[in-house]
């Protein structure tokens, strides 16, 4: 079955360490069009992430979020989500006939990998990673539309796979 919805915006979610920065700055690359990270955006606009939650508390942060997560989906690009960026609910409508790529991973394979001091709901370590995982899993699983799974290979092999998928689909 053919997929009937527009490639772009091409629109990474998944829980944190999952690798949407990463894999989605390289996939934009090797598709050639622009790239978003909301993160990025709402750290551009507004300070560094902790400072966010530390001053001004995580529900001021989901509406900073929401703002970036709309301004990047009117573009013809790859866009990064944050991992509770899908908690918003009118990010969850914003997304309605997008494509949407969850980007799966172990516990094990994030433990290993990310820097929790930059993630503000990380910083009793990656043992909290697995509850938040549960509690948002069914609405990534709900709001993708094709998932990869990062856990085993590395970044370049998981780009250039989902590039081909997207020029396939293109
Ligand atoms: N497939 C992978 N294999 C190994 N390390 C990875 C992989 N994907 C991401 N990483 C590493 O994990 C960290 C978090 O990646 P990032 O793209 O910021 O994840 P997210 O945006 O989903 O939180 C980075 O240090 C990155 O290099
Ligand atoms: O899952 C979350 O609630 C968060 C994920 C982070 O982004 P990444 O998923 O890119 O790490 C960042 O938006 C913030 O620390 C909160
Ligand atoms: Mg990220």
């Amino acid at each position: 079955m053919t997929d009937a919805r527009p490639l772009y915006p091409l629109v990474f979610i998944g829980p944190m360490g999952a690798g949407k920065t990463r894999i989605g700055r390289r996939v934009a690359k090797a598709l050639d069009v622009r790239f978003f990270d909301t993160d990025k955006m709402i750290v551009a606009e507004h300070g560094p992430i902790p400072e966010i939650f530390e001053s001004r508390g995580e529900a001021v942060f989901r509406e900073f979020e929401k703002e970036a997560v709309a301004t990047a989906l009117a573009e013809r690009a790859v866009v990064s989500l944050g991992g509770g960026a899908v908690l918003h609910p009118q990010t969850r409508e914003a997304l309605t006939g997008h494509t949407v790529v969850l980007l799966n991973a172990t516990a094990e394979a994030v433990a290993a990998r990310i820097n929790t001091s930059k993630r503000p709901l990380l910083k009793n370590g990656t043992g909290d990673w697995q509850r938040i995982y549960d509690e948002r899993r069914a609405i990534y699983e709900e709001l993708a539309t094709t998932t990869f799974d990062t856990s085993t290979e590395p970044i370049e092999r998981i780009a250039g796979k989902i590039a081909t998928w997207a020029r396939g689909r293109a």
